[in-house]
C-alpha cells in the first residue's frame, strides 16, 4: 500500500506534503519544533488538520478544508489540489496505522500477550485467534519467553519490543515509528535497531528519528523538515552525500554553504565569496572523499553538474579540511572565514570547534596551542582544493 499526504496545519505552521512507496521506510527528520511529531499526529488520526488529504493505498484516511489547500509549498503535484469530495475523517483504529511512539504505552493491569492481542481482539477475532496472532507477532520481535509478564516487570527495552508487537499484530499497511529508540540506553538501542530492519524489510513505513544511524539503517530515503515544511528529500545516501541544506550537512558531518553561484565560486550573504571546485561527473569521486567519515557517502552518487553563474548552489567541505589560526594568514589564495568559537567537544580523536553552523577538527595538541575557549574570534580557513560546489 502506497502512502500520499498532504496536510496544512496553521496553529503548527504546518504544510507538508510527502508520498511513501509499499515497500518504503522513510525517515523524517528535522530540528526540534520542525513539526514531524504534528505530522505523525495528523496521520494517526490524532489531530486534525485545516486542510488536506491522506489516502493509503485506495482508502481516504481523511479528507479535510477547502479543496484548494496550499501544496505550492513542496513543488509537489498532489491529488488534494483537485479534492472535491466531501470531507471525511477516519478514527485512529479504522486507519490501518501501527503507531511505535517513544514510549511503549503497554496497558499495565494486562499481561504482555493479552497486551499485543489486544489489537487483533478489538478488530473482532476471537480470543483463542488473537492470542495465537499475539504469539507469533511476539516471536517476530524475540519476546515468547515474556508472554505472562505485567508491563511493570518489563525493561525499557524489553517493553519497547512488546509495543513493537502490538504495533504489528494489527497487521497495518503504514506502521509509524515516532522516535522510537529514544528512550532507550545506548546498549539496548542497537538491538531494537536490528530488530526493525527486519521487521521493515516489506513494508511500508515512516520512522521520525534524531538519530542519523536510524536513517542510514532503516530508511531508503530521508525526507528533512524544518518550520513546518519538507525542505529537501531523497535516497539515504544521495542526501549524505551532497546535502543541500544546513540541517542535512550537520548530519552528514558537512560544513555547507549557500548563495549565487559565480565562476568557480559560492557568493554566500553571510560568509562571503567561498572559492571552491566545481562538482562535475569526474568530481563526484572527490565529493564523496569529503564526507569520508560519513558512512553514507558513497562512491558511486550520482551528482548532478554544476550549473549556470547566477543560480543557487552549495559550497560543502568537512570539518577535518578547516585549519584555525588566531591571526588572518596573509597571501594565500584559501578561503578564510572571520568567526567566533560558539563551542568545543571531543569528537574522536581531535576536538570539533563548533562556530555558529560552521566546523573544524583541529587535534588536541593544536587546541593547547591555540588556547581555545567559546568566545574566541578566530579564523576558519579552507584551501579552495577542499570545497565542492554543486547545485543547491
Ligand atoms: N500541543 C500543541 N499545541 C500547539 N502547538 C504545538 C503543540 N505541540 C507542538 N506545537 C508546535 O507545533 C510546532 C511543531 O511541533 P512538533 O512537536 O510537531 O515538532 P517536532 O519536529 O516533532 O519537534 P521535536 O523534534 O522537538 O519533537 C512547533 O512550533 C511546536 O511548538
Amino acid at each position: 500500500m502506497s502512502l500520499d499526504f498532504h496536510a496544512v496545519l496553521a496553529e503548527r505552521n504546518l504544510n507538508a506534503t510527502i508520498s511513501v512507496g509499499p515497500v518504503e521506510t522513510v525517515a523524517i527528520m528535522g530540528p526540534n519544533g520542525a513539526g514531524k511529531s504534528s505530522l505523525i499526529q495528523i496521520l494517526s488520526g490524532l489531530l486534525k488538520p485545516d486542510a488536506g488529504q491522506a489516502t493509503l493505498g485506495d482508502r481516504v484516511l481523511f479528507r479535510v478544508g477547502p479543496a484548494s489547500a496550499d501544496c505550492s509549498s513542496s513543488g509537489t503535484t498532489h491529488s488534494a489540489r483537485t479534492a472535491s469530495a466531501a470531507s471525511s475523517w477516519l478514527s485512529p483504529h479504522e486507519r490501518g496505522i501501527g503507531l511505535l511512539a517513544q514510549d511503549p504505552l503497554l496497558f499495565p493491569h494486562l499481561s504482555v500477550a493479552e497486551n499485543v492481542a489486544f489489537g487483533p481482539r478489538s478488530q473482532g477475532r476471537g480470543k483463542r485467534a488473537a492470542m495465537e496472532s499475539a504469539q507469533k507477532w511476539l516471536g517476530e520481535v524475540d519476546a515468547v519467553e515474556l508472554s505472562v509478564r505485567k508491563p511493570a516487570q518489563l525493561s525499557g527495552g524489553q517493553a519497547q519490543r512488546v509495543a513493537l508487537a502490538r504495533a504489528l499484530a494489527t497487521e497495518p499497511e503504514l506502521l509509524l515509528l515516532d522516535e522510537p529508540m529514544a528512550a532507550l540506553d545506548v546498549n539496548t538501542a542497537p538491538f531494537l535497531r536490528s530488530l526493525l530492519k527486519r521487521v521493515l524489510e516489506h513494508r511500508c513505513a515512516i520512522i521520525v528519528t534524531h538519530d542519523v544511524l536510524d536513517a542510514l539503517m532503516l530508511a531508503d530515503r530521508i525526507i528533512i523538515m524544518e518550520q513546518g515544511r519538507i525542505i529537501e528529500q531523497g535516497p539515504t545516501a544521495a542526501v549524505l552525500a551532497h546535502p543541500r541544506s544546513p540541517f542535512a550537512a550537520s548530519l552528514a558531518g558537512l560544513n555547507v554553504l549557500s548563495g549565487a553561484l559565480e565562476g568557480t565560486s559560492v557568493q554566500t550573504p553571510d560568509a562571503g565569496a567561498v572559492v571552491g571546485r566545481l562538482a562535475t561527473s569526474q568530481g563526484a569521486e572527490f565529493l564523496a572523499t569529503l564526507g569520508s567519515e560519513s558512512p553514507a557517502t558513497s562512491r558511486t552518487s550520482e551528482l548532478p553538474l554544476a550549473s549556470a553563474d547566477g543560480s543557487m548552489a552549495v559550497a560543502a567541505f568537512a570539518p577535518s579540511a578547516v585549519s584555525v589560526f588566531l591571526e588572518r594568514p596573509q597571501g594565500s589564495p584559501r578561503n578564510c572565514f572571520a568567526v567566533t568559537v560558539t563551542e568545543l567537544e571531543p569528537h574522536g580523536d581531535h576536538i570539533r570547534v563548533r562556530a555558529g553552523r560552521l566546523s573544524a577538527d583541529i587535534s588536541p595538541a593544536a587546541m593547547a596551542e591555540l588556547g581555545l575557549v567559546p568566545g574566541s574570534a578566530v579564523f576558519f580557513v579552507v584551501k579552495a582544493a577542499e570545497v565542492a560546489i554543486y547545485p543547491a
